[in-house]
């Protein structure tokens, strides 16, 4: 049976890079996707925006909505404190199966949580099951028409506190419209976009920093 382009990604992680060294992860992904087959992970670009915002913010818990191959789940587990946890969502299993790999090539599984599911029923049961009150992250970047209902979930779930970040790629594209429109005209958020370009092509796109006022 042929393989599936998670699988081809997976392949070049384990083929170039160092078991345990989530840097070489990261590296062999990007080279893979402007060498072999474009993926549609955040990519360096706007990964190293997502970096300062990470080591800016230091957070204890994080949550990421569409986990995919885990190539942002390593770049931001990589840069976390002892202790902190990532908790990501995905909903497709051969992705999770990838992803779950990959996270494990870069050593990183103390520290991510990967959990099989759809964000709309993961979100309401993050307290109960999973033993968090409030994320001081969130990195949005699941199907794109489900930013706004998740951002709104999540808030009456109470999952954000006065400082929450949430961080959501492509913004411009494929576009987040409704999102983008919401957080910058909603008095209970600051907002701010950082222009880049869709990962590892010259088109625009950028990532929405969007912090919780309470
Ligand atoms: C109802 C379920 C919701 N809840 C969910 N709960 C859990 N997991 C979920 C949920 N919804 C989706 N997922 C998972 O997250 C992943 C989905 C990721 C989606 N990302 C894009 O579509 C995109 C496109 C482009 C792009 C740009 C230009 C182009 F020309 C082509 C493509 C670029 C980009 O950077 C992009 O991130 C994964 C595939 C999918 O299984
Ligand atoms: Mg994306």
């Amino acid at each position: 049976t042929q393989s599936t382009r998670p699988q081809r990604l997976l392949g070049a992680v384990k083929k170039n890079a160092t078991r345990g060294d989530p840097r070489s992860v990261v590296k062999a992904i990007d080279q893979f996707c402007r060498q072999k087959e474009w993926a549609m992970n955040v990519g360096d670009e706007k990964g190293c925006i997502l970096d300062s915002v990470v080591s800016e913010l230091n957070p204890a818990t994080v949550l990421e909505l569409g986990t995919y191959c885990g190539y942002s789940t390593v770049r931001i587990a990589s840069m976390l404190p002892p202790h902190a946890k990532l908790i990501t969502l995905e909903f497709n299993p051969d992705y999770a199966a990838v992803a779950r790999q990959v996270i494990a090539w870069a050593g990183l599984e103390d520290k991510v949580q990967l959990v099989e599911g759809a964000s709309g029923d993961l979100i309401p049961k993050m307290s109960e099951q999973f033993e968090v009150e409030t994320f001081d992250l969130v990195f949005l970047d699941h199907w794109k028409d489900r930013y706004l209902p998740d951002t709104k979930l999540m808030e009456e779930c109470g999952l954000l506190k006065k400082g929450s970040v949430l961080l959501a790629d492509n913004v411009i594209c494929p576009g987040t419209p409704e999102y983008l429109e919401y957080v910058r005209a909603s008095p209970r958020y600051e907002s701010q976009y950082f222009r880049s370009h869709l990962e590892y092509t010259k088109v625009e796109d950028g990532l929405e920093k969007s912090v919780f006022l309470g």
